[in-house]
């Protein structure tokens, strides 16, 4: 079912509240790539000329429980306030009393950014009363937030219920485009790479994968887990404990499915997580590479990289979610350049998703070079899944 777009509103003089992915990167406090905000910027320019009265929420991060300094949205706001030209307001919370004056205060064009919703615990439970007070005395809301459109939380679902229509933002509309309609017959072989540090999540979804791709390539910490579940000692490598059994089932259906699924051969280690530290790397497993204790795991080593990149060659439609490696860290990066660089020579479809994917493709000045960047990780490959989205599926029907 079509749903409404940001197209079909009247916005004028209406309090909009639009749900943005401003989780970016941050290092120290300052923006390390805005590619998720310029990408949310057409639907923010639209309803600000359109003469709305603009209320952007955003979660940022995982901050625990409450406030943290370190996750606030405000170099956010000061970078959107630089891109729009603009004066854009940092309210000192998402919800409450303050917030709603704020947010009644508002002339048509002007813009204001909520604080991080995840200071609140029933963003994620998805609390309704939270939901409410988010939804507040907005006429409309807009989600253009597609690299968390794969999460039923108050600020992507709940707000939904509060409020009369919900529609879907040129972001969100472009990403749906690409990823659902280009991909619904991808030309083969069909190659996922997935890496990154958010196991738990993303393992869950390579089952659903196998019956649409043809390889995987593992790598990032996701590797590690799957290494464990082997028997390999991982020494203090980041592993997804709950998880062992699951990975050893998927690696069974490869096996049963006849999908080719490649491990990493081989791991670059570290005993110090920072710029500069010496690393190795392991021996291949087949010949009995383990990680020792007190090293852990930040890359994948260099016959991987050898045999990944052969994959990559191979391959006539590629999507890719989650580093290899902490690129972040220079001394880290080589198997998730060599990967961004193998990527960028297949003349097939390249696919790139995913907030720090993105952001590690950028910093290669390799993102030209791909077909399509998506500013979602978990997102796309749920939407892959072929899963409808509850942020998708929650908005008004056209
Ligand atoms: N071996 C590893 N150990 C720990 N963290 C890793 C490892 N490999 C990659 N990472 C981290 O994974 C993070 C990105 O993971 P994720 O958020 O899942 O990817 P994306 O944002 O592209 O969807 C990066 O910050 C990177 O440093
Ligand atoms: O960064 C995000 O996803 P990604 O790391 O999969 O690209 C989204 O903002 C979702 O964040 P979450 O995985 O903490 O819900
Ligand atoms: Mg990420």
């Amino acid at each position: 079912m079509a749903k409404l777009s940001i197209r079909d509103l009247d916005v004028k003089s209406k309090e909009v509240l639009m749900r943005v992915d401003f989780n970016v990167p941050l290092q120290d406090g300052v923006i390390t790539d805005d590619t998720r905000i310029q990408a949310a910027v057409p639907s923010i320019k639209h309803l600000i000329a359109g003469g709305a009265k603009l209320v952007l929420a955003s979660h940022l991060g995982r901050p625990k429980s409450g406030p943290e300094a370190k996750f606030s949205l405000a170099p956010a706001a000061a970078r959107l306030s630089e891109i729009l030209g603009q004066e854009v307001k940092l309210a000192p919370e998402s919800v409450g009393e303050e917030v709603a004056k704020l947010r009644a205060a508002l002339q048509p064009g002007e813009v204001l950014l909520l604080e991080n919703t995840r200071f609140h615990p029933e963003e994620e439970a998805n609390d309704k009363d939270y939901a409410k007070a988010l939804a507040g005395s907005a006429d409309i809301f807009v989600n253009d937030a597609f690299g968390t459109a794969h999460r039923a939380h108050a600020s992507t679902e709940g707000v939904t219920h509060f409020i009369a229509q919900s529609a879907s933002g040129f972001l969100l509309d472009r990403e749906l485009e690409y990823l659902v309609g280009k991909l619904e017959n991808p030309e083969k072989p069909f190659l996922v790479i997935m890496g990154g540090a958010k196991v738990s999540d993303k393992i869950q979804v390579i089952t659903a994968l196998m019956e649409k791709a043809d390889a995987f390539l593992i790598g990032g910490a996701m590797a590690n887990t799957f290494r464990k579940a082997q028997g390999y000692a991982t020494g203090n490598s980041r592993v997804e404990a709950d998880k062992l059994d699951l990975a050893l089932d998927i690696l069974a259906k490869a096996k049963e499915k006849g999908v080719r699924f490649l491990l990493p051969a081989d791991t670059r280690i570290t005993q110090e997580f920072k710029e500069g530290a010496e690393t190795k790397v392991t021996d291949p497993y087949e010949k009995g590479g383990a990680t020792p204790d007190g090293w852990e795991g930040i890359d994948i080593g260099d016959v991987a990289i050898d045999e990944f990149v052969a994959e990559v060659a191979k391959a006539k439609t590629i999507i890719w979610n989650g580093p290899m490696g902490v690129f972040e860290i220079e001394s880290f990066a080589k198997g998730t350049k060599a990967i961004a660089e193998a990527m960028a020579k297949n003349e097939g479809v390249t696919i790139v998703g995913g907030g720090d994917s993105v952001t590690a493709v950028n910093q290669f000045g390799l993102d030209d070079q791909m077909t399509f960047i998506s500013t979602g990780g978990g997102a796309s490959l749920e939407l892959l899944e072929g899963k409808v989205l509850p942020g998708v599926a929650a908005l008004s029907d056209a």
